[in-house]
């Protein structure tokens, strides 16, 4: 790589004038007149994260612009600062303890800290936060059903219309699927996410890195799509990894990063002509934006080689001898930006799209539904068979203890995991919205809440005479409902504990690690292994002492008993220490369920206010 000296003041011996390297802003698109155009500018980013007490500077002093009808392309090697650049611009970093931000980022002129800002601008993350068991159609019905005010056939117009415009059309009524349950392909997926945003119809369209683990032919597909966006007048912004040639041709503009430092800011069809002569000619035949990420190439950023450091410096010295060679603020109307108001959709129908979409989310999941009420009909089959007639004297005590023990830990358990593993990845889904101001964390919580009942009612009532009848559990009618009512609370207390440890995992993964550990300890204290005082307290925190309790009461209270007069007493209650009546018992589990809600609704409202103030 040649490293000629590469004076600024070359440029202009060179015949190159900021006419010729630096974009002027044509203004080639028919624009649609109700529809605000936004040019968005940024003044001195600066960006610093701080570390174990160690600050490193990301981003030194960025300026620059996005102008409506242009797509515009972000690029440089990894860890130089693009998503950092494009997290900021989007309103979406802001100073705190670990980071500091500073510099101004305008929407037609007014910071955007002004403005309803996240009303005008669709924000795609590089990871697909899409809800696995809804199909295409209605991920988006869902979003417009959301953000849009209007009748069902206004919200079916629109959605027809994206899935057209985004050519997804013939997979509508296929499912999104994720890493276990497969769907749609990645390309779909990336496409669906920028339907779900486009859905508002912003008029600002930032993306982190778009075509990242897509083929080259599905990524060329998707930057056609984002250009027709920016056709229509909309500004596009898009972080991009290694473009095919036929992608780079594409770009409107483009920014090149090293180092948080501006190195190109222009062109892109003419930014061949400024390296070239700067004295970076990119050789014939290779990819542009290839030879740029090689000439920006470094191995270690904190001990730069004599040849990297020369080449940053003299793109570094190219670029400020330019600087102020920016785009012209245009007058696109503030005005505009005033009178451009997003509809409002009313709560009580935000409260039934939620409850539907989670709903339909649930069902379809294989996790929390048929696997649930398979694995219930297997073991109380498994159960009935090892201990069906349990009895009534007293050798059957220790037996229907150990049922009973059985049972609780089971239905607990089923509820933990299936909210644990649930929650990680719905959250992801609620942080988002949340943050763009969708609808409350309350809204949320109760609707998923409302929306999982039905499968667990049914979970109840499938196992509940699977198991007591074989069982041959005292066979009273109210004892029978008040069994089936157990078993549900148990699950639902289960679910409680769950939501505590899912709203605090970022992934199934680690939620799955973290279940065994939280209720380990917790069926220590069920009641059964009263061997120890040790912190006994716990054991008001255990649904696995609350379910063992309920049912032991209701089995055994008033129970038919058939014990030798002669033998020891039957009274089992007594022997497990459990004074509380049935009444008390459920009580104690409706006290638990609620409880646990309410901390895990505490957790994910702070965690909530995270992406609530961006
Ligand atoms: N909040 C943060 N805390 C710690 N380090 C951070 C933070 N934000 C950014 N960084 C660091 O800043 C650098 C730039 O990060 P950024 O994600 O902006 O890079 P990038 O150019 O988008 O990289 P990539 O292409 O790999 O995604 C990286 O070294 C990253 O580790």
């Amino acid at each position: 790589m040649s490293t000629e000296l590469k004076n600024p003041s070359l440029l202009a011996k060179n015949g190159l004038d900021d006419s010729t390297y630096y974009e002027e802003i044509t203004q080639t698109q028919i624009f649609d007149s109700a529809t605000p155009e936004i040019q968005l500018a940024w003044e001195d980013i600066r960006y610093q994260v701080t570390i174990k007490k160690k600050s490193q500077e990301i981003l030194k002093g960025v300026s620059g612009s996005a102008n409506p009808g242009e797509f515009l392309a972000i690029m440089g090697l990894s860890g130089a600062g693009k998503t950092s650049l494009l997290n900021i611009v989007a309103g979406r970093i802001k100073s705190c303890s670990s980071t500091k931000v500073s510099g101004t980022v305008k929407a037609n002129g007014i910071d955007i800290n002004q403005l309803n800002f996240q009303k005008y601008c669709a924000y795609v993350t590089q990871e697909d936060i899409l809800l696995p068991f809804l199909t295409v159609r209605e991920a988006l019905t869902f979003s417009a059903g959301l953000r849009c005010a209007g009748s069902s056939k206004e919200i079916k117009d629109k959605v027809d219309g994206i899935l057209h415009e985004l050519r997804l059309t013939g997979i509508a009524d296929n499912m999104i699927g994720d890493a276990m349950f497969k769907g749609i392909s990645g390309g779909e997926k990336k496409r669906t996410s920028i339907g779900v945003e486009l859905i508002s119809e912003p008029q600002i369209i930032i993306l982190d890195e778009p075509t990242s683990g897509l083929d080259s032919f599905t990524a060329d597909i998707l930057v056609d799509l984002l250009i027709q966006q920016a056709k229509k007048g909309r500004t596009v912004i898009a972080t991009i990894h290694q473009p095919s040639t036929s992608i780079f041709k594409k770009f409107n503009k483009l920014i090149l990063l090293s180092e948080g430092l501006t190195m190109y800011q222009g062109s892109a069809a003419k930014s061949r002509k400024y390296f070239s002569q700067l004295g970076y000619k990119t050789p014939r035949l290779v990819n542009p934006a290839e030879y740029y990420i090689k000439l920006l190439h470094i191995t270690n950023r904190y001990e730069l080689t004599k040849e990297e450091s020369e080449i940053l410096e003299n793109l570094k010295m190219a670029y400020e001898g330019h600087a102020d060679k920016k785009d012209k603020i245009r007058d696109l109307g503030t005005a505009q930006l005033n009178l451009y108001m997003a509809s409002d959709v009313g709560s009580i129908k935000k409260i039934l799209i939620l409850t539907k979409r989670s709903f339909i989310n649930n069902v379809r999941n294989p996790g929390p539904s048929q696997i649930t009420i398979g694995f219930y009909i297997v073991t109380s089959i498994l159960l009935d068979l090892l201990f069906h007639d349990l009895g009534n004297d007293y050798e059957a005590i220790h037996t229907i203890n150990g049922v009973m023990y059985f049972l609780a830990i089971m239905c607990i358990q089923i509820g933990n995991t299936g909210s644990a593993m649930t929650f990680p990845v719905e959250r992801t889904t609620f942080f988002k919205e949340y943050g763009q101001g969708l609808y409350g964390a309350l809204t949320y919580y109760i609707t998923k809440m409302i929306a999982e009942l039905p499968l667990q009612v049914v979970a109840a009532l499938v196992a509940s005479p699977l198991l007591y009848f074989p069982l041959g559990l005292d066979l009273t009618a109210e004892k029978f409902l008040t069994f089936v009512f157990i078993i549900f609370l148990s699950q639902w207390m289960g679910h409680g504990l769950g939501y505590i440890v899912g709203a605090l995992c970022s992934s199934i993964l680690i939620a799955n690690a973290a279940v065994p550990m939280v209720s380990s300890p917790l069926i220590a204290y069920e009641g059964l292994m009263d061997n120890t005082e040790a912190f006994k307290w716990v054991q008001y925190f255990s649904p696995f002492r609350w379910s063992f309790q309920a049912l032991c009461v209701n089995q055994y209270t008033d129970m038919d008993w058939d014990c030798d007069p002669r033998g020891p007493k039957c009274d089992p209650l007594n022997d497990l220490g459990f004074s509380d009546s049935i009444g008390m018992s459920l009580l104690w589990c409706i006290l638990f369920s609620v409880g646990a809600r309410s901390i895990a609704f505490i957790e994910l409202k702070v965690l909530g206010l995270k992406f609530k103030n961006l």
